[in-house]
């Protein structure tokens, strides 16, 4: 393992940012610290990269106890969202900065310079200063920056998190494929399920503190652990006594089905290949229940021929992913 959390405590005053974590997270691994704003991915981000201390519980990377260790001691390259760069230095120079306070010879210092912009494609703004970057050009120059000391763990908060829709996806696929030339042990902070289901290898879900499942995207998408994650990771509606997703809801437009229920079509939306369905069911199953959301192939609703206000008796899919509803029907 290249980082071994174990049993990290962190208190701000009487609130517990971080309450008892442990997570191990595996050599040459890009793992995303995923959750709601405030439950303490970037403690415990921190805490690693030794900006921060715990209160309690040890920090252990590659084999060595760095709970004590002084940041540049950890051999840590990091990335956060408002990356302070020298504005007045190249793009060249702010990538050579690392190597060059650890008195890299010069010649090694331009091979590996030339190197990383080529990796990050920028070798052509070499001689540019950072603010004639775009955005996303800046931030392929921090990864840079911060690769450049050949770090043993790289730790991005939320690296993408300022830029636009478009820019951040195609960040993303990047760092996929940077992960997939370099192979160093990252780990990066999101509160976007797309982007850590997209990106990761390996998914920690942090929710008020607390480590709630680790798993890979699949695993955490089809089996998650908890209704929190269920609901984390997509749109989860609610049928009967569990909570689904709306593609695990089966209609059917006749009675008979075991344990089916009944009700009726009180909007219908068609969003590209997709319906949307919301149903009402019957006071009698479900009286002041939410309406129960469905998603199916267009093809299918055709079949059915669902429309506004058409009756239907709805089941969970054989196979389906289910939690229990926090209170049953
Ligand atoms: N220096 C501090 N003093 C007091 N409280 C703090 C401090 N730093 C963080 N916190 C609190 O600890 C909790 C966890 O913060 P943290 O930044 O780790 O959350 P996060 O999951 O990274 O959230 P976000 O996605 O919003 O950055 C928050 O409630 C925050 O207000």
């Amino acid at each position: 393992m290249s980082i071994e959390v174990t049993n990290v405590t962190k208190k701000y005053g009487d609130f517990h940012a971080l309450d008892d974590v442990s997570v191990s997270l595996p050599t040459g691994q890009l793992t995303a610290l995923l959750g709601p704003s405030g439950g303490g991915k970037s403690t415990l981000l921190r805490i690693i990269a030794g900006l921060d201390t715990a209160d309690s519980g040890t920090v252990a990377i590659e084999g060595t106890n760095a709970t004590k260790l002084p940041p540049q001691k950890r051999n840590v390259g990091f990335v956060f969202q408002h990356y302070a760069v020298f504005k007045h230095m190249t793009v060249a120079k702010n990538v050579a900065f690392g190597l060059e306070i650890r008195k890299t010879p010069k010649a090694e210092v331009k091979r590996r310079v030339g190197e990383l912009l080529e990796l990050v494609h920028l070798s052509q703004f070499a001689d540019r200063l950072p603010s004639q970057l775009s955005g996303g050009q800046r931030q392929r120059m921090a990864l840079a920056r911060a690769l450049a000391v050949e770090p043993t763990v790289l730790l991005l908060d939320e690296p993408f998190g300022a830029l636009d829709a478009k820019v951040r996806k195609e960040l993303r696929e990047w760092l996929r494929r940077l992960h997939d030339e370099v192979h160093v042990t990252t780990v990066f902070v999101t509160h976007d399920q797309e982007e850590a289901m997209e990106v990761a290898d390996e998914i920690v879900v942090i929710n008020q503190g607390r480590v709630e499942q680790v798993g890979s995207p699949d695993e955490l998408y089809d089996e998650p652990a908890n209704d929190f994650v269920m609901g984390f990771l997509g749109e989860v509606t609610r049928l009967g006594p569990v909570r689904l997703r709306p593609h695990d809801v089966d209609v059917s437009v006749e009675p008979g089905r075991a344990g089916s229920f009944p009700g009726r079509i009180t909007r219908l939306l068609r969003v590209g290949f997709e319906v949307r369905l919301q149903v009402e069911l019957d006071p009698e199953v479900a009286s002041g229940a939410e309406p129960v959301s469905v998603v199916l192939p267009r093809s299918h609703a055709r079949g059915l021929d669902l429309e506004l206000g058409s009756r239907v008796w709805l089941t969970a899919a054989v196979g389906a992913v289910t939690v229990p509803a926090m209170v049953a029907v």
